[in-house]
């Protein structure tokens, strides 16, 4: 089955209002005309605005974070409904330095999840697993955990309407990317278990990688079988950077993959 690569901008805590803008403008005039893979943007919440209001045609924008809960007295968080309401199309939810700085736990990311679907955003699920976790083996069980707990609030109909992003959590931002076999063998191993569960789905569902991702060895990475595309952090922040990763994506988009 041919799955659209995605390339996905995780901008973290970065930016201005600036910054937002200049990139956006820096995508419109570099990005190809209607490209063959997709593109997404996720700011912190107060650019979202700006990036909604001035992102080229076709540029998916989505938020770094979302609620567990609906609506009420939770101050300083963001609920879906809100993402939906301004434009948002897409969200985050359960990145490492969420489940790590922040302790979320496995199921309150799936409650975000379920909350992301119920407004028609398209959840993006990170998962991965420490060094610590991959030197002791564990990588395939940390890995299903944090997805089953998801399969197990919304069901495998429910997880078809997200995308997954495998990130080793050794590989963020240290500049020590997962070697392409290495991506390939859990994202194999995931596709695996979601077949055993729904082969459609299996097949259908887009496993981004994310981990020191650049322009050098995106192609290589998305080349794999079972990489549908990066989640992109330090190289996102640049219109440079950014655009050699979507170079890649687009030469592979036009060729086998
Ligand atoms: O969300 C993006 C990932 O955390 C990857 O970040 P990085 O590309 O800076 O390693």
């Amino acid at each position: 089955m041919n799955r659209k690569l995605l390339v996905a901008g995780n901008w973290k805590m970065h930016g201005s209002l600036a910054f937002a803008r200049d990139m956006m403008a820096g995508l419109k005039s570099g990005l190809p005309n209607d490209p063959g893979f997709d593109v997404a943007v996720f700011p912190v919440y107060i650019h979202l605005y700006e990036v909604i209001n001035n992102k080229p045609e076709g540029i998916y924008c989505g938020a770094q974070n979302l609620s567990e809960y609906d609506d009420g007295a939770v101050t300083g968080e963001v609920s879906a409904a809100m993402l939906q309401d301004l434009g948002c199309d897409m969200v985050l939810v359960g990145h490492s330095e969420r489940r790590t700085m922040h302790n979320e736990q496995s199921a309150e990311v799936a409650k975000k999840f379920a909350q992301a679907i119920k407004h028609n955003l398209t959840p993006v699920l990170c998962v991965g697993e420490s060094l610590v976790q991959r030197q002791s083996e564990q990588t395939f069980a940390v890995v299903w955990q944090q997805i089953q707990a998801v399969i197990d609030e919304v069901g495998m109909a429910g997880l078809a309407s997200g995308v997954i992003a495998y990130e080793p959590v050794w590989a963020i931002g240290t500049g020590e990317t997962a070697s392409a076999a290495q991506a390939q063998e859990v994202h194999q191993f995931i596709r695996s278990q979601l077949a055993s569960n729904d082969d459609t789905i299996a097949r259908r569902i887009r496993i981004l990688y994310g981990g020191s991702c650049k322009g050098s060895n995106a192609h290589e990475l998305f080349s794999m079988p079972d990489v549908d595309g990066g989640l992109i952090g330090g190289a996102s922040l640049t219109v440079r950077d950014f655009l050699a990763i979507c170079e890649q994506a687009d030469k592979l988009s036009q060729g086998d993959k």
